[in-house]
């Protein structure tokens, strides 16, 4: 097996006096989805926005097959294969499905002046893309806009496949979305997988990144509290590591403690000691 595509050691970011990361570790490989879980304002982010060539990360390194790089625009990272998929996607509600697949690198035909769009080829490559990742659509030609939240996020997925991603980076795919819907994503974030594309998947939902995941980075105020493969891993362990781990262990002994202050719990019998009664409940 060959190395990962992309992969970034030691990671740092801040923001004026606010470190975003320290230290983060993250590779991502061929064939496999990389999730990145934590709470709100662990760094997923700041991550993504690294990867994807918004921001450039301040200490550290990362690398693109094997080489170092440093991008200065999501353009550069897009041209070495690494196509980010944001929650809020870059449509233009109106125009059909087949234009917004396109949007932005258009096939033209005919010569100068008579140049025109390729209109024939943009559907067709459309309808069988889709079909290819096995995204059902009635129709092609109805405006992007009218299309629920889910299949928006699966024609994005499709595009990004169609011009040659490598790396897929989804932006919490399925935030908005309803459980039906969001299973539907997760089944395209498989199909981009066995396509061959390495996934990164950031998400604040374990029990999504556990049926979609091979590997999960858990992120919590900005350092990596867990990277672990599947293998071993339960879905107990991964909430567990995204609610703060240690810091959750620790918060339940202090409760414990106040519970029952005198410590009396924890032998049979003797946990209603440490109980709070009631006002006015009877005795
Ligand atoms: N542009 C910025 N300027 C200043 N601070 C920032 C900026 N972007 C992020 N931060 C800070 O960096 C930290 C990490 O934020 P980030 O947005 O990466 O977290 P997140 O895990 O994506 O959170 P959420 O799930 O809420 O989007 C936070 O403390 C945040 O306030």
């Amino acid at each position: 097996m060959g190395g990962p595509f992309l992969e970034l050691v030691d990671v740092g970011k801040s923001y004026g006096t606010v470190t975003a990361l320290r230290g983060v570790g993250l590779a991502v490989r061929a064939a496999e989805v990389t999730c990145v879980l934590g709470d709100n304002g662990a760094g997923k982010s700041t991550l993504i926005n690294i990867i994807s060539g918004r921001h450039a990360h301040d200490t550290g390194q990362y690398s693109v097959d094997g080489e170092q790089v440093r991008f200065s625009s999501p353009r550069e990272a897009l041209d070495r294969g690494i196509a980010t998929v944001y929650q809020d996607l870059a449509v233009v509600p109106l125009m059909p499905v087949w234009r917004n697949f396109f949007l932005g690198s258009e096939p033209v035909t005919g010569v100068w002046p008579f140049r025109r769009l390729d209109v024939a080829t943009m559907r067709e490559t459309t309808v069988a893309e889709l079909k290819k990742m096995g995204i059902t659509l009635p129709d092609v030609d109805q405006p992007i806009g009218s299309l629920s939240g889910g299949q928006r996020q699966c024609v994005a997925i499709a595009r990004a496949v169609y011009f040659g991603a490598r790396v897929l980076v989804l932006d919490e795919p399925t935030a908005a979305l309803g459980v039906k819907q969001s299973g539907v994503v997760l089944s395209y974030i498989a199909a981009a997988r066995d396509a061959g594309l390495g996934v990164v998947f950031v998400t604040h939902n374990p029990r999504q990144a556990f049926l979609a995941g091979d590997h999960f980075v858990v992120l919590h105020h900005g350092e990596v509290e867990l990277d672990v493969s599947r293998e071993g891993l339960s879905l107990d362990d991964l909430a567990h590591h995204m609610a703060g781990g240690s810091e959750l262990d620790a918060l339940e002994r202090e409760l414990e403690r106040g519970r029952d202050p005198a410590g009396l719990t924890g032998t049979s019998g003797e946990g209603q000691a440490g109980m709070r009664r009631i006002p006015g409940a009877p005795e």
